[in-house]
């Protein structure tokens, strides 16, 4: 039985990839999963003050990971789950792959977002070589202390529920996803989500983004599937 639902929010809850306006069936649907008993997190890879208020405004009741990971959010309780930023380290990738700075990096503590949002092999070796996490959400290209990532805050967000992983479903549309994918017993990509992403789905939508998540919860909540 699905207690727990935990919703990406770029390219997942929006109208598409690559767009920031939110799919209005999408939230209603939320709604509905919330008035039958179950609930709903935000976990996402943009900053604490833009996921909280979202989450406040969309009535949500589930919590929220954000930060790619990093921050948690669950009753009155902000956790910060990953090491600070190392600043020096932050500077020389700044200066190495010279990439814009997300606005939002000023309201950050550990994960830092980055466009344009394309990795390398070079930022890939850099980070090895550094022991440092990069990622891309296809949004936003994300740098942290290790250890980091979805996973990290979605397992203590888990935990702060004391629900079991079976009992948790996880909706996502890339790459950054596959680390929360890891952590949950329900496996949800959107039909237009990365392909190596579905590739380790256990369901794929046939709706794209937030179109998808009305499908999913619909499917959940009227035909009873996954319970
Ligand atoms: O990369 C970001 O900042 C946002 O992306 P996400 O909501 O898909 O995690
Ligand atoms: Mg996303």
């Amino acid at each position: 039985m699905i207690k727990l639902i935990l919703t990406d929010l770029d390219g997942t809850l929006t109208e598409d990839r690559g767009v920031y306006k939110v799919d209005l069936e999408a939230i209603e649907a939320i709604r509905r999963a919330q008035e039958a008993g179950i609930k709903v997190a935000l976990v996402s890879g943009n900053s604490y003050p833009v996921l909280r208020g979202l989450y406040n405004y969309l009535g949500l009741n589930g919590g929220l990971v954000a930060e790619n990971g990093c921050v948690v959010f669950y009753g009155k309780e902000r956790l910060e789950v990953c090491k600070r930023m190392d600043r020096e380290i932050l500077e020389e990738f700044r200066q190495r792959f010279k990439l814009k700075d997300s606005w939002q990096n000023e309201f950050r503590c550990c994960d830092f977002g980055f466009t344009p949002a394309v990795l390398n092999e070079e930022m890939l070796k850099w980070a090895e070589d550094r022991g440092v996490y990069v990622n891309s959400s296809g949004y936003a290209v994300h740098v942290a202390m290790k250890p980091a990532g979805k996973g990290v805050g979605v397992r203590k967000l888990i935990e702060l529920h004391g629900v079991r992983r079976d009992e948790v479903a996880a909706l996502g549309d890339s790459m950054t996803d596959l680390e929360m994918f890891q952590e949950v017993g329900l496996k949800v990509a959107v039909g237009n989500a990365d392909e190596k992403l579905k590739e380790n789905a256990d369901v794929v939508l046939n709706l794209k983004s937030g179109k998808g998540v009305k499908e999913f919860i619909s499917s959940l909540l009227d035909d009873g599937t996954w319970n």
